[in-house]
């Protein structure tokens, strides 16, 4: 069976994380006026993603998507073509009007992963980002198109090239998710005796 095509990325060899990454800027794909984001320092949690609403490059089965704080982004050139995808969603994917690639993420609602934005880090200029270091959403590729019948295939080459694959996020954003949750919950539950008590 042929080798299943995942992501230019990932097909080709995964480059090397540098120590020396300092950051640097995202470039959307416009030959004319292109979008161009600063990320200050590297990115992190880099990870293959599979889900439906996370930017690819054509062709792409999964999107390469990592994050960096929101503080750190910088919209240096064009800010004027982003718009927001889905104003809904959580990730409040900004995509240039022109091309279509999706330029940063921010995540502003009561969440774990507020104050973070989400990022291509593909699209930086240079090299020596983060390598992906896990597969999450897996399971959404079909959502997207592909058959349920190369799944064992697809679940085979993440392995291959390292990536575990999982149907969620990695255990450690599940948990950290999780750990929130419990937090949160018992913060909000003291608030709201807190509340009763001085009504
Ligand atoms: N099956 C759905 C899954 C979409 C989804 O939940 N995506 C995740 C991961 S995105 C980056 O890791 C998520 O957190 N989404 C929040 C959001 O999109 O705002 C599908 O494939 O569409
Ligand atoms: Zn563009
Ligand atoms: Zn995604």
């Amino acid at each position: 069976m042929a080798t299943p095509m995942l992501h230019p990325a990932l097909d080709n060899g995964i480059a090397p994380t540098s120590e020396s990454f300092t950051g640097g800027v995202l470039v959307c794909n416009c030959t004319d006026s292109p979008v161009r984001v600063r990320i200050e320092g590297q990115v992190a949690h880099n990870h293959a993603c599979g889900c439906t609403k996370c930017w690819k490059p054509e062709g792409a089965i999964f999107s390469i998507v990592a994050v960096a704080p929101v503080d750190k982004v910088q919209v240096l050139e064009n800010g004027d073509k982003l718009e927001v995808v889905d104003p809904s969603a959580l990730i409040q994917r900004h995509r240039c009007n022109a091309c279509g690639v999706h330029m940063h993420g921010p995540v502003e609602r009561d969440h774990p992963f507020k104050g973070l934005s989400f990022v291509h880090p593909e699209r930086f200029e240079g090299q020596g980002w983060a390598q992906p270091g896990f597969a999450a959403f897996v399971s959404s590729v079909i959502e997207a198109g592909v058959d349920p019948n190369e799944m064992d295939g697809i679940r085979s080459r993440l392995r291959e090239i390292g990536l575990e694959p999982y149907d969620a996020l990695s255990p450690a954003l599940m948990d950290y998710i999780a750990t929130w949750t419990v937090q949160h919950r018992s913060e909000s539950s003291a608030k709201a005796a807190a509340e009763t008590a001085n009504a």
